[in-house]
Order: C-alpha cells, then sequence, then structure tokens
C-alpha cells in the first residue's frame, strides 16, 4: 500500500494507515469526513503508480534503457526537434532548464520533450485561446497522443516525444490522465472533499512525476523498491499543484473557481461567499494554516525520495521543490492574504536555493532508505 497517507489534515477510517504526524496535528473532524466507504482517489491513483513502477522495475533489471529502433530515420530533424524543445523550456521554466543542464544528453533532451507537452496540454484550458477549448478539442488531442505514442508525430515537437517514449519506459496513461485532468477542469468548478481534489492535483500535476520517473532514472545504488520513488514523485506534483491552488485563491475566485475542498471550508465555516468576498480573517488564517501543513506534508514525502534519483537529476527535482515549497512561506508572509497579494519567490532566494540544491544533491542514496527497499 502507498507509503505517502497524506490524504487529508484530517484523520480518516479506512484501509489507510494515517500517520502520527497528521493525526497530531490537532485538527478536529466530522463523521463525514472519517468515513471513506468507497474506492477513493488515493486507491486509483496508486494502480497507476504500481503500473509505472513495474516498467520502470524492469528498466533497473535489465540495467539498461530501452534500446528499440529509432522510430526517426532523419537525425537531422529528430535533433531540431529536440533543440526546439529546449528553447521552450529556456523561456518558460528558466530554473528548471537550467537544472536539466546537467543530466546526460538524452535524459536533457527528453526531459524537455515532456515538459513542452504538459505545457502544451496546460495552454489548451489556461492559455489564451482556453474559451475555445471544448472536450471534442481535447479528444482531438488525445488522438495526437495515441498518434505520437505509435510512432506518428503530428509536428516537431511531437516527434521530439515520440522518440522520447520509444527510448524510455515512458507508459501513456499518465498523459492521457493529464488530459482528463483538463476535462474536469472544463466542467467542474467546486471540489466538495480532498479526496476530489486530490484527484485532480494527480491529473494535472501528479502525472509529471509519474512522467519524469522513467526518464530521469533511478540511481543503481538505490536500494528503494520503483514504487516508493513514485510514490515521492507522485507527491511532488500534488505538494506542486496545492501550493499553486494556495497561491492563486483570489486569482482563481475572480474566474468563478474556487479548487479548495468545500467540506473543510464549512468546517472551518467559511464558505465561497468569504471567498469571493476576499477579506483575511482570522478563520481564514486558520483554514490556511491547516492547508499550508498539508502542502507542506506532500513536499516532506517528495523530499524523501530524491537522493534516490539519478545524480545529475537530483539537482533540478531538488532545486524546484525548494523554490516551490517557499512559495508556501511566503503566503505566510503575506498573512495569508492570497485574496489580493501574489504570493513570490525573490531573486536572491531563487539564487540561495540552486547552489543548496547542487550540494544536497551530491549525496546519494541513504544506505538504509528511508522509503523502502525493494
Ligand atoms: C525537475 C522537474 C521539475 C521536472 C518536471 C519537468 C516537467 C515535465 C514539467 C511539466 C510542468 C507542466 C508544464 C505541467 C502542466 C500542468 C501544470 C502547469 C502544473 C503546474 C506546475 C507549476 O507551473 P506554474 O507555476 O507555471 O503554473 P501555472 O500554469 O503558471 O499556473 C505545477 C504546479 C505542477 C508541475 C509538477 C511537477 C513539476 C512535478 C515534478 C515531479 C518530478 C519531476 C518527480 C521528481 C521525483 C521525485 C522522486 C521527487
Ligand atoms: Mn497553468
Amino acid at each position: 500500500m502507498s507509503a505517502a497517507h497524506l490524504w487529508t489534515v484530517f484523520p480518516r477510517a479506512g484501509p489507510f494507515r494515517v500517520p502520527p504526524t497528521i493525526s497530531a496535528n490537532g485538527c478536529s473532524v466530522s463523521a463525514s469526513m472519517v468515513a471513506a466507504p468507497y474506492r477513493s482517489s488515493e486507491e486509483m491513483v496508486y494502480e497507476v503508480v504500481l503500473k509505472q513502477a513495474a516498467l520502470v522495475r524492469e528498466q533497473r533489471r535489465t540495467g539498461n534503457d530501452r534500446a528499440l529502433a529509432d522510430v526517426f530515420k532523419d537525425r537531422n530533424m529528430l535533433n531540431e526537434a529536440y533543440d526546439r524543445c529546449g528553447e521552450v523550456c529556456a523561456e518558460y521554466a528558466k530554473t528548471f532548464y537550467l537544472g536539466t543542464l546537467l543530466m546526460t544528453p538524452e535524459r536533457k533532451r527528453s526531459v524537455w520533450a515532456i515538459y513542452v507537452w504538459c505545457r502544451r496540454t496546460d495552454e489548451l484550458v489556461d492559455g489564451p485561446n482556453a474559451s475555445h477549448i471544448t472536450p471534442v478539442a481535447l479528444d482531438r488531442w488525445e488522438k495526437r497522443l495515441n498518434d505520437l505514442f505509435e510512432g506518428r508525430p503530428y509536428d516537431l515537437y511531437d516527434a521530439a516525444l515520440s522518440d522520447c517514449v520509444s527510448k524510455f519506459p515512458v507508459d501513456i496513461q499518465p498523459f492521457k490522465d493529464m488530459i482528463e485532468g483538463m476535462r474536469l477542469d472544463l466542467r467542474k468548478s467546486r471540489y466538495n472533499s480532498f479526496d476530489e481534489l486530490y484527484l485532480y492535483c494527480y491529473y494535472v500535476a501528479g502525472t509529471v512525476g509519474l512522467m519524469s520517473i522513467p526518464v530521469m532514472g533511478i540511481c543503481p545504488e538505490s536500494n528503494a523498491t520503483a514504487e516508493s520513488v513514485y510514490n515521492a514523485a507522485l507527491a511532488l506534483g500534488i505538494a506542486n499543484q496545492l501550493t499553486n491552488i494556495l497561491r492563486d485563491v483570489g486569482e482563481d475566485a475572480r474566474r468563478g473557481r474556487v479548487y479548495l475542498p468545500q467540506d473543510e471550508l464549512a468546517h472551518a465555516g467559511l464558505s465561497d461567499d468569504d471567498i469571493f468576498r476576499g477579506k483575511v480573517t482570522d478563520k481564514w488564517r486558520s483554514f490556511m494554516k491547516d492547508q499550508i501543513k498539508r502542502a507542506r506534508m506532500f513536499f516532506d514525502e517528495a523530499e524523501k525520495g530524491v537522493s534516490e534519483l539519478n545524480s545529475a537529476s537530483r539537482w533540478p527535482v531538488l532545486a524546484s521543490l525548494l523554490l516551490y515549497r517557499q512559495i508556501l512561506d511566503a503566503i505566510e508572509a503575506n498573512d495569508y492574504n492570497n485574496f489580493t497579494r501574489r504570493a513570490y519567490v525573490g531573486k536572491g532566494k531563487k539564487l540561495v536555493a540552486l547552489p543548496v540544491a547542487y550540494a544536497r544533491a551530491l549525496m546519494g542514496p541513504s544506505k538504509s532508505s528511508r522509503i523502502g527497499r525493494t
């Protein structure tokens, strides 16, 4: 069963152990939050984790990356495709791009290709043409995805990803799930419980962790199980998305969206109206403290997995973890006013985080792995 039972700041019954750190947080619980007589989002997501882990375990057993016949005979075109992905990555995610430069050329360009596909998928619902996006357009995007996985790319960016998935044991499921997340975003603007929100976070961000592991690779000296590394990767995606949500409460509210669990809002004596009013009250501060605590738990869970990654992949992952986590500190520093003040990490703090991440990334997997053995 999954190592990361970081579901909720509220302990609940069911098949999952609740770690003491979570149950000891002093939050009170309502009966509806405890009972979970359904197949939870975590259980559904964990099935995907197991499948991905099996693929990467096979890669570790055989000792090498997949050496399938090259899908593309035209090397120049392929190099250009990857270079274009690198350019997009450098433009949209400078720090992350910098971090990838330490990776082997094959891994580096493959991570760029995955990044570009994710960015384009996100732009469908978040970009300038978002108002024209319909479920049919997402179905077409999924058809393109199937085609590129079968070696029939539609454009240069797709060609790069098509080559990447022919070389590394990358499964199509997390990609499909990210598109599912975009579908969900089109039809849903409220989340009744953290269980519902967790599934959304998995779709749009947890999937990124699952896509990246086969390319970033697990350190050959690692004693950790593939499942535990996948769980950490999943946790980083969830932590990032929760942080993104907490940072953007005001911005999302202005678009009529509330990505906060309705039952937890009600439990804190808050409602959508309080969010639309955008007044920082003690109730809001207290609610936010719990939400931030939960996001940090996911970051902590993710952090345990970083040292198990291939050495060159640790730096970009840790740097992005440290930087994104600091957004939570910035929300606190803004006295929880995420209605009208945007929490951001200043250049100085970013510059400090990079060498810190670099130094910590030099440390290999722990001898007694904290996250599970093979
Ligand atoms: C090193 C590293 C971070 C690698 C990931 C590279 C990659 C493929 C990134 C794709 C990111 C992307 C474009 C996702 C689309 C959906 C989306 C935008 C999600 C949000 C990201 C933050 O972006 P931003 O603040 O720009 O959001 P706006 O669109 O502007 O609102 C997310 C919040 C989530 C992205 C998720 C990750 C970066 C998870 C990465 C996890 C790993 C690489 C696994 C690491 C492994 C272990 C063992 C910890
Ligand atoms: Mn976005």
